[in-house]
């Protein structure tokens, strides 16, 4: 989890004048004062330990500033809460320290629209206004955080569609009708940890209708849930079910950590317990061992989860050297590692980066594959700030959706599809690549493994659902939406924020207006909520070269009136 760039030094509290400070430092001061006001109200026993005032600003200035503007002061036990899950995870042994409490969140009926009660968009603005919704509360108080603006605009829309589906605003589902849970955790931060929290939720049914994740500016996380699907509106269970749940997740990461005891038998040294070299599945007809000796190695061109990545020459062809970094290697890493192995020895297609060979002695694990010299489509968008004109736009389209059709059509499912993932060589030409996570579809076709990153992922499998390669369809979609604009998905939600309005809301990336209607029909069609109605990579192929035809001979009309081309939207660009 990234850490908020707009962290402030805790000695800042009184050094400057209020017309001086920065407006989030002065709302952060706002917010800071009234908790404590309120904590010494109701004369909470933190409030009465020496220095509890500092303490309680330092806990403001360990997370991000958005963090004051969004809390609830009507719940400043919640901040208690906080600060105390924060101190209690220092502990190794009680990482990650977790609070559950019941939520309500009560929708407003407001004439013929359903607004959700904490959906005032000018929360932003005035912390101090933010928070009036639990006057309308039930049994339960409501949760901490106000919810994001855009996903309750959605979940407003969303409750209109009922409206009008049923024809009176009364039959309208509230989205936040079930019981709800809060669920705050606290522990070291650490990259994929939001993955894996959700992954322990959805384990054990919940559903998450919102999430605040903050990193504190020394390392550690406070990340909240409301969640539904629970059926009780007591905690005490959830809580007993939570812990075993967390006990089998650090079981996991313990092996994770510890690789000796995950490959060998116990008391086992790492090198006896090392697998002398990796067991890729052959036919026995394929030669793909390579002789480390006749690798060169040149510049690190990058890293990834799996090592590094380096520019080559093996037997005086450019090669890309993927070299797994010996001391993260644990038993999954090389079961991926056989696994990638197994499948790009495989495959031989100009859309689909081609594998060389691989080292499988270690320590020298590593892949080659041909080196892509124009880097990835995702660098060339956001790093770059390229942009694809018509052409070129309908050509990276269609490299793609050959590449993808051709690994479906041998029961491939790439799972990570995404621009980072999409890489062009000398010539321009993009091809599928980072096999770490594709995965041999299994014959029940049942795959539940959490993947990818969430902006590109379908709903299923950000659900866990059993997904199929209709998934990678979807995430064609929003490429074909990222080529087309140049945007980030999502780009003002957090990933998880994202992920919930996805599944939750239905909420795609906004096409734009001036769009062919064809694209635009193809964008949407890709990214069904029903995996059964997105098409096949087949037929968007014919769809996308029938548009490449129709487009170029509408081009050459226009060149020939002396017109300029805008047909789908890149002649913006
Ligand atoms: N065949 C290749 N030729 C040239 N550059 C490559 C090649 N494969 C990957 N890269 C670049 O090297 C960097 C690292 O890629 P790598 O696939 O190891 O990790 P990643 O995809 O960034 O992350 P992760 O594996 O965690 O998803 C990226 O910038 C990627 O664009």
């Amino acid at each position: 989890m990234a850490i908020d760039e707009d962290v402030e030094s805790c000695g800042s509290r009184a050094a400057l004048s209020s017309q001086a400070q920065p407006r989030h430092h002065r709302q952060k001061l706002e917010v800071y004062n009234e908790v404590l006001r309120r904590i010494q109200d109701y004369n909470f026993e933190e409030a009465n330990l020496p220095g509890f005032d500092d303490q309680l600003w330092l806990h403001f200035n360990r997370l991000p500033a958005r963090y004051a503007l969004d809390v609830n002061v009507e719940r400043a036990e919640d901040v208690i809460t906080h600060k105390r899950l924060l101190q209690f995870a220092e502990d190794p042994a009680n990482q990650p320290a977790f609070e559950v409490r019941s939520v309500q969140v009560c929708p407003v009926f407001n004439g013929n629209s359903v607004d959700s009660v904490h959906s005032d968009s000018s929360m932003k603005e005035d912390a101090q206004s933010t928070f009036n919704y639990s006057n309308r509360q039930g049994i339960h108080a409501p949760p901490t955080f106000g919810s994001s603006p855009t996903l309750d605009a959605l979940a407003l829309q969303a409750n209109r569609y009922h409206v009008e589906d049923g024809g009176s605003a009364m039959s309208a589902t509230p989205v936040f009708s079930r019981p709800m849970h809060e669920i705050t955790f606290s522990t070291v931060d650490k990259p994929k940890l939001l993955s894996q929290l959700t992954s322990l939720l959805a384990d054990i049914g919940l559903n998450i209708q919102e999430a605040h994740a903050f990193s504190t500016v020394d390392g550690f996380s406070l990340d909240v849930f409301v969640v539904d699907g629970w059926k009780y509106e007591e905690t005490e269970e959830l809580k007993s079910v939570l812990e075993k749940e967390i006990s089998k997740f650090k079981d996991q990461s313990w092996s994770k950590q510890h690789p000796i005891a995950a490959i060998g038998e116990d008391n086992q040294t790492r090198n006896e317990s090392f697998p002398s070299s990796i067991e890729i599945p052959t036919d026995g007809t394929d030669v793909w061992e390579i002789d480390t000796r006749q690798l060169k190695f040149e510049n690190k061109v990058g890293s990834g989860s799996f090592g590094d990545l380096y520019r080559g020459t093996y037997c005086t062809q450019e090669v890309a050297i993927k070299v797994l970094k010996p001391e993260r290697v644990n038993a999954e890493m090389l079961r991926d590692f056989s696994q990638e192995v197994y499948i790009l020895r495989k495959i031989r297609h100009k859309n689909v980066v081609q594998f060389i060979g691989a080292c499988t002695r270690p320590p020298n694990l590593c892949i080659v594959t041909e080196f892509m010299s124009k880097g990835s489509v995702y660098d060339f968008l956001h790093k770059h700030k390229g942009v694809f004109k018509l052409p070129s736009l309908l050509k990276v389209a269609i490299d793609v959706s050959k590449g993808m059709n051709y690994l479906h059509q041998n029961n491939i499912i790439h799972r990570d599809l995404k621009t980072a993932n999409l890489l062009m060589d000398e010539h321009e030409v993009v091809k599928v690549a980072d096999f770490g996570v594709a995965r041999v579809q299994t014959q029940s076709g049942v795959m539940t493994a959490e993947t990818g990153t969430y902006r590109w992922m379908a709903p299923e499998v950000i659900e866990h659902k059993p997904y199929d390669h209709k998934a990678d369809v979807f995430s064609f979609g929003i490429v074909l939406w990222e080529l087309l604009t140049g945007q980030l998905p999502y780009s003002s939600l957090t990933p998880l924020q994202a992920a919930v309005g996805v599944v939750q809301k239905s909420l795609r990336p906004t096409i734009p207006k001036t769009t062919h209607p064809r694209f635009a029909e193809l964008l949407e069609r890709c990214w069904q909520q029903d995996p059964t109605q997105r098409p096949p990579f087949s037929d968007i192929v014919e769809i996308l070269q029938n548009l490449a035809k129709e487009v170029g001979n509408e081009g050459e009309d226009r060149r020939r009136s002396g017109g300029f081309f805008s047909a789908l939207r890149w002649g913006n660009h």
